[in-house]
């Protein structure tokens, strides 16, 4: 990790004590994807793979966002991998990120779900109904808008940090492409 990402302020190294990367290789993170969303601007549903320890620790600056958790259409994997692993077509639930916020994703959840990010500006009722966190959710706001307005979404940059098992020049350079 670049000095800039770690030194200060010491967020990223303060993940390990989270015991987000507990059992990984190095048992905190050793890299980081930056991603900036304009409001708009989204992320397909998809997974993670199997190139990173199934954990992961998500920063979120700037704006609040939604993360879409979509199942597979079949349980059965095999199944599934054949049809070429289909998902629902609504999310199940919705995790609400505060700006200034960490997720943590590890386990069955990280690797049983998909999750996406809706190319919307504004979340609505319709869509804040199905956030599962909203028991924990600091920012007067975002608590406001969960009993019955909207959300405006600004410029978000989220930090993914994962621990990389093995990390060489051409898997660096190939997940750093990854959409
Ligand atoms: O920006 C986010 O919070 C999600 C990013 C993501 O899912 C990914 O880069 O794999
Ligand atoms: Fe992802």
């Amino acid at each position: 990790m670049p000095d800039f990402l770690v030194k200060f302020p010491p967020v990223v190294r303060r993940t390990k004590f989270t015991g987000a990367f507990k059992g990984s290789q190095h048992g905190e993170p050793n890299h980081c994807l930056v991603n900036e969303y304009e409001p708009g601007q989204g992320i397909m549903p998809h997974e993670d793979g199997d190139a990173y320890f199934p954990a992961v620790a998500t920063i979120s600056l700037g704006s609040h966002t939604l993360l879409d958790i979509y199942r597979y259409a079949s349980e059965d994997k095999a199944e599934s991998e054949s049809k070429g692993r289909a998902r629902e077509q609504d999310p199940r639930f919705s995790i609400l990120q505060e700006r200034r916020s960490l997720l943590v994703t590890r386990g069955a959840a990280y690797k049983a779900f998909l999750h996406g990010i809706a190319e919307r500006r504004q979340d609505t009722q319709e869509h804040l109904s199905k956030v599962i966190n909203a028991d924990r959710i600091k920012d007067a706001e975002l608590k406001s808008a969960l009993n019955g307005s909207s959300l405006e979404r600004q410029k978000r940059l989220s930090l993914t940090l994962r621990d990389v098992e093995r990390v060489s020049k051409g898997l660096a350079g190939l997940l750093g492409r990854r959409p």
